[in-house]
């Protein structure tokens, strides 16, 4: 099964209507359940739509934020997910949010990664999970090709795990934790990543990382 794919007439109107698709599922959430989650994509393609989504009046005190994967730098890094994001999401109304922060400071992803773990796990299943995806098909930090992707894209593998496969070490939720979400957004812009996905759709997960979430998930995609 494959993915249904919204397009867009332009990238500001994916941005509006993703935020407010966002906006309404998690607070069918806070109605009806309780707290929930939301777990975002880092890269460039998201910011707008953080943008958008902070302006919305929600319960955000009630919302706890984290995104898909981190680069293993700290904040005043410009490689920095963390970083963008508090730039962009964690303003206004959405400031009130609760963040777990994926960068902890231990000198390195792998002895971080246990602890984040148990961290997350009272958060899952993430109410509301937004992916982005590189030209290559990798998404949050699963690389094709990368050493150890077979262990992230394990049925088993703990929530958090660290990462290879990008300019520096990165950590990232692995593909059960991710594919546990009660909804799945997938936001791509321009040609390239569209021609991607739709070679990503039937492959192998160990080739096309994003594949692992395209039957359960809503592709958002302008040029
Ligand atoms: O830290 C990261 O790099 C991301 O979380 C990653 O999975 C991102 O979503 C894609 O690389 C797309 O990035 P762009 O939006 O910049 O193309």
């Amino acid at each position: 099964m494959s993915a249904e794919i919204v397009t867009y007439p332009d990238r500001e109107l994916l941005s509006l209507s993703l935020a407010d698709r966002i906006a309404g599922q998690l607070r069918q959430q806070l109605e009806a359940v309780g707290p929930a989650s939301l777990c975002v994509p880092g890269g460039s393609t998201p910011a707008p739509m953080f943008k958008a989504l902070s302006g919305l009046p929600l319960d955000w005190a009630n919302i706890t934020v984290f995104l898909n994967d981190e680069r293993w730098v700290p904040a005043n890094n410009p490689r920095s997910n963390s970083a963008m994001l508090r730039e962009t999401l964690m303003n206004g109304p959405a400031a009130s949010a609760n963040y777990l922060d994926l960068y902890t400071g231990d000198p390195t992803p792998e002895g971080a990664a246990p602890a984040l773990s148990e961290r997350l796990r009272p958060l899952l299943p993430i109410t509301v999970l937004v992916l982005g995806m590189g030209d290559d098909m990798h998404t949050a930090s699963l690389f094709p090709g990368a050493d150890g992707l077979d262990k992230l894209l394990a049925h088993d593998a703990p929530p958090v795990m660290a990462a290879a496969g990008g300019a520096e070490p990165r950590i990232t939720l692995t593909a059960p934790a991710l594919q546990s979400a009660l909804n799945i957004h997938i936001m791509i812009v321009g040609a390239q990543k569209r021609a991607a996905l739709e070679a990503a759709t039937g492959a192998n997960p160990i080739d096309a990382p994003i594949s692992a979430f395209l039957r359960d998930a809503t592709v958002h995609y302008a040029d």
